[in-house]
């Protein structure tokens, strides 16, 4: 039976020069759940997300993906393997179309970085059905020839929405998928990360607490680097410790 945690770290430290900004932290992901991590402003959420998508080494701990120990993998292999990162990379071509920049992703994903099979008329035309059912997934069909650099801020995320699928991922992290929104694209991304998650782990870093509040089966609530609460979001936003950390922090 496959083990119920997809992702999992162990004393997961990080060290910047003395400083630590992440302490020894747990983490188990549960299968098919959406998770967030949250915390006030330097809690430590980013350092976390970066040591779980390796683009971070860490000082001290391991992360095991799918009961594989991925602690020294590379950011691309663990990509293959399934554990994928979406936002604050951009994952966008601006002067391609939006069609172009999933079937890319498609080819990524199926050629690796071999150019050879642009040859093949038969095989584009088969790559370009698939990046048009998975624009219309994330409800972009309408936008499929228009140029990636001409789309609004919330149709650019969903694009990239589109490209992350393109590579089949088994967990998708996403860091603060709503920063920089209006309320309206909120809304649509909100819908579309919980119907992108059908049959799929999420790992979030999100700042937004309403969002959190509606999309998130689990929280970990980080502060100074250590988990401080974890659970519900009715559970831990009522915890005084966690309100405690809230209160006295700008934005946080
Ligand atoms: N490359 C780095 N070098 C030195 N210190 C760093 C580095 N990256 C992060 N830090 C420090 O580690 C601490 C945690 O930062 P991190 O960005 O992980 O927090 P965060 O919870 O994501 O904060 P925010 O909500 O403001 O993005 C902060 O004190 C930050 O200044």
């Amino acid at each position: 039976m496959p083990d119920d945690f997809v992702l999992k770290a162990s004393g997961l430290t990080k060290d910047f020069k003395g400083f630590r900004a992440v302490d020894n932290v747990n983490l188990n992901i549960r299968r098919h759940s959406i998770h967030a991590l949250i915390g006030p402003n330097g809690a430590g959420k980013s350092t976390c997300f970066n040591l779980l998508t390796k683009f971070l080494t860490p000082t001290a701990g391991t992360i095991t993906f799918e009961g594989r120990d991925i602690t020294r993998m590379s950011p691309g292999n663990i990509a293959r393997a399934g554990l994928v990162r979406s936002f604050q990379i951009s994952a966008v071509f601006g002067s391609m179309t939006a069609l172009e920049n999933v079937r890319i992703a498609l080819q990524r994903r199926r050629h690796g970085d071999s150019w050879d099979f642009w040859r093949s008329e038969k095989v584009l035309a088969r790559l370009e059905a698939e990046a048009m059912e998975l624009l219309e997934a994330v409800g972009m069909s309408a936008f499929a020839r228009h140029r990636a650099s001409d789309l609004s801020y919330g149709r650019k995320r969903a694009l990239e929405i589109a490209t992350t699928l393109a590579l089949d991922p088994k967990v998708l992290l996403l860091d603060e998928p709503m920063a920089g929104m209006t309320q309206e694209d909120v809304t649509r991304i909100t819908a579309l990360i919980a119907k992108v998650a059908e049959g799929r782990t999420v790992v979030m870093v999100e700042h937004n607490l309403s969002v959190v509040s509606t999309l998130c089966d689990q929280i970990t609530v980080l502060a100074r680097g250590a988990i401080l609460a974890e659970g519900k979001y009715e559970d831990v936003s009522r915890d005084p410790r966690v309100i405690n950390a809230y209160i006295g922090v700008p934005n946080g």
